[in-house]
């Protein structure tokens, strides 16, 4: 029987980005197989090009056997193929049915849409998750009244109604409850039955091996292995995905280690829960696990921007409850993310107002003496090798590097003694991003404590004592001294312990 699907040596570029280099992968008819790999490696981008969204720049896609070159996404579901999109489409404002066949509403033989056929199918679709969905979920529902683990169902269902062969589910279980991921498993096994085909993108290694038949693997843009489950172990899926071990020349701690600057206990917030986390003096701790598994939530959550829900925290002892910005910054805590535009900017202002804001804040005094500042803030950015002509220029006129380095040095002004960086190298150029690591690594030994989230594993990996590494919101386990290295991040990472 001809495969499903049949991709060979597929490559994609955006500019001067090479997302894929070498995807390939081969999916039996009634096969669950899995697509496995690092943030990165170019599985969305190659089940992009299998649903249709993307063209390649080359490489061969064969669907039950013939040559295809699909035009849109709409072109992909006529040949049978469905993406479930991890960025959730649907309307909230629209009841679940109408989102659920939205733009392929059935029609009765004047042409109006089928309101009763419609609402039977949908009643047909929802059965099948039985008694895992509360009663909130009907057909006339609108979506924005759904919990986010319904939402996520609707938008599977969406798939499903389209009536595919070929189904990808790319992280389609993030916010399903386990009692939900158990129905949706059997779910997907019957399909399995009826012959459709599903390639499975997870993050949780434990349901690749409790779902899927085979596993193909993806490393920097390449397909590196594939294998039915049976014959590999975890272990040796983390490796594959891994490659060459990553191991981390060893910081030269200068600063001693002392009572903890920081203690953080079951800290509950939007998208994380019970994170229990210690911090001394001087010390860096990595938040790491892929993206989007709460870290950056945590860290706002900790200035205050989304105030954590529950838990307790404690700086030098005593415990504080952080509902603002201006609180954590009361109590030395300094915050540079890398989403610049919308976290960090003052638009339009000049070099000076920028690097002054947070000291405005914190002293609550609108003006500040520049005669006075003016030097200090000029030594600070100096020390970040920050490229400027005059402290009076706008800030737009500055590269993303150097206004990056600005807004660490807008903190440095504040002497704070807890600094939190989430991915603060995002789209910066790598002589920036060393000029950034070597200031961090100088400002722990002179005790300043880090918490630092990266995207970028080897970032963690080099700069960090230890890291604390999240799945699903929580941490699973925590990284020091032996441990510290690609292959334990990427295994805890993807849930394994
Ligand atoms: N539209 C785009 N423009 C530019 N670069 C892109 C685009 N889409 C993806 N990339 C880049 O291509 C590479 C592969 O991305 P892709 O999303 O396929 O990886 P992934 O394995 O699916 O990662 P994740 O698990 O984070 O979704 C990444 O470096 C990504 O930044």
């Amino acid at each position: 029987m001809k495969p499903a699907i049949e991709a060979q040596d597929l490559t994609k570029t955006f500019g001067a980005v090479r997302a894929l280099t070498g995807g390939r992968l081969s999916v039996a008819r009634g096969e669950i197989h899995a697509l496995l790999g690092a943030n990165g490696c170019g599985k969305s981008t190659l089940s992009k090009i299998i649903a249709g969204t993307h063209a390649p720049s080359s490489g061969l896609l064969s669907i039950d056997g013939q040559p295809v070159s699909f035009a849109s996404p709409r072109a992909a579901e006529e040949a049978g193929v469905a993406l479930f999109y991890q960025e959730l489409s649907l309307i909230p404002q629209l009841s679940v049915e109408a989102n659920i066949f939205l733009g392929r509403e059935p029609r009765t033989a004047t042409g109006a849409i089928d309101r009763k056929l419609m609402r039977q199918k949908t009643l047909a679709l929802i059965a099948r998750f039985g008694a895992a969905i509360g009663p909130g979920l009907r057909p006339e529902a609108r979506v924005s009244e759904l919990q986010p683990g319904e939402r996520q169902i609707v938008e599977i269902l969406k798939v499903y109604a389209k009536e595919p062969r070929i189904v990808i589910m790319d992280e389609a279980t993030a916010a399903l409850d386990s009692r939900q991921v158990a129905v949706f498993f059997d779910f997907l096994r019957e399909k399995r039955a009826e012959g459709l085909s599903t390639v499975f993108i997870s993050h949780r290694l434990a349901e690749v091996f409790a779902l899927c038949d085979r596993i193909t693997v993806m490393r920097n843009g390449e397909t590196v292995a594939q294998m039915p489950v049976a014959e590999t172990t975890q272990e040796e899926v983390v490796r594959m995905m891994v490659g060459d071990i990553h191991r981390p020349q060893k910081r030269q701690r200068t600063a001693p280690l002392s009572a903890p600057l920081f203690e953080l206990d079951n800290a509950t917030g939007d998208r994380f829960h019970n994170v229990s986390l210690r911090l001394a003096p001087g010390e860096i701790l990595g938040l790491g696990g892929l993206q989007g598994q709460g870290q950056s939530a945590l860290l706002r959550g900790l200035f205050g921007i989304s105030p954590l829900r529950g838990g307790t925290l404690r700086l030098n002892g005593s415990p504080c409850r952080l509902r603002r910005p201006a609180h954590a910054m009361a109590q030395g805590m300094g915050y540079v993310s890398g989403d610049r535009v919308s976290d960090s900017v003052l638009q339009g202002r000049s070099i000076y107002e920028n690097l002054l804001a947070a000291l405005v804040m914190r002293e609550r005094k609108l003006w500040l003496s520049p005669r006075v500042l003016a030097p200090r803030l000029t030594a600070e950015a100096a020390s970040l090798k920050t490229k400027y002509a005059r402290l009076s220029d706008s800030i737009n006129t500055l590269s993303g590097g150097n206004q990056q380095k600005v807004f660490i040095a807008r903190w440095l002004a504040t002497q704070p003694r807890l600094l939190l960086l989430d991915d603060p190298t995002k789209g910066i150029d790598l002589g920036a991003k060393a000029d950034l690591f070597a200031l961090i690594r100088e400002l722990a030994d002179q005790g300043v404590g880090i918490i630092l989230y990266a995207s970028e594993e080897a970032e963690l990996l080099d700069n960090c004592d230890r890291i604390a590494v999240f799945n699903g919101g929580a941490v699973v386990t925590e990284l020091s001294g032996a441990t510290l290295d690609s292959f334990h991040l990427t295994r805890a990472a993807f849930g394994e312990t």
